[in-house]
């Protein structure tokens, strides 16, 4: 099966003052992979992802998007057609109604105000209700976001990209604040969403169990640099061991 480049790091810099965040980071990521960052803190994961979204500017090299520099996209609305972004906090609006938060998820096509009205669409609603359902919230529709315990806030989230329906998906640490039966339960619906809708998801990870479970790629970073990418089934425990080693402790003594 041929595979088609959705994205291509070209020697992407970064560092702040004096600490390199990455250095020089070139790879290919192709369309379909569910790729898990992972590696020590400090390693550079968030401020890769940053990169990608435009969050964060590189010193030199830069993003291949879908055919196209990063930094060519013209409108915000053209990129959120290309790469969505979970955060950690969601980014969600908890005064408002769950709802009215996954619809908003259109907003880059609609603006603020015809999301914030969306609910007068019925079209939109419905597009909105079978997301809800996807990630089993329809009963909590109307209730209001902040009151909903962290998981379910999380589904929200990806109830919300599910009717932005980006390319790519971004996640940083995105079951970092869950237990650990919930974390599971949001990977595994995050996982066969991004399967049934085609897209390719890049998240940062803590767990390397989660990694392995639930992703086709692992990229170990360590001090700014690629430490190893490999498929899933190729890491190694000695990789991983030797990854998250602390210096001066190589089991010599
Ligand atoms: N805004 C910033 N200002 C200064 N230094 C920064 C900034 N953002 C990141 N860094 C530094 O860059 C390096 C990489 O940080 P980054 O947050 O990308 O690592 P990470 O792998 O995501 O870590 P963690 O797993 O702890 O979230 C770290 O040394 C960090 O201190």
């Amino acid at each position: 099966m041929e595979r088609t480049t959705i994205l291509e790091a070209n020697t992407i810099t970064k560092t702040f003052g004096k600490k390199t965040a990455l250095s020089s980071l070139s790879f290919f990521i192709h369309k379909g992979e569910k790729v898990a960052l992972i590696g020590p803190s400090g390693a550079g994961k968030t401020t890769l992802l940053n990169t990608i979204a435009g969050i964060v500017e590189p010193d030199s090299g830069e993003w291949i998007v879908a055919g196209k520099r990063r930094t060519d996209y013209k409108s915000g609305k053209a990129f959120a057609k290309k790469v969505g972004v979970i955060r950690q906090q969601f980014d969600l609006v908890g005064q408002l109604a769950v709802i009215h938060n996954v619809l908003a998820g259109r907003l880059a096509e609609w603006g603020l105000v015809k999301s914030l009205f969306s609910l007068l669409f019925p079209r939109d609603k419905e597009m909105a209700v079978a997301a809800l359902k996807r990630v089993g919230l329809e009963d909590k529709m109307v209730e209001e976001t902040s009151t909903l315990s962290g998981g379910e806030q999380q589904r929200v989230a990806l109830a919300r990209l599910l009717v932005q329906k980006p390319e790519i998906v971004l996640a940083d640490e995105p079951v970092a604040s869950l237990d650990p039966a919930r974390a599971e339960d949001v990977l595994a619906i995050f996982s066969s969403i991004v399967t049934e809708e085609n897209q390719t998801l890049i998240a940062s990870l803590h767990s390397v169990e989660y990694a392995r479970k639930y992703f086709t790629r692992i990229i170990a970073l360590k001090d700014s640099k690629v430490f190893f990418d490999l498929p899933t089934d190729q890491v190694t425990d000695q990789l991983l061991d030797d990854l998250y080693k602390l210096e001066g402790s190589d089991g010599h003594g």
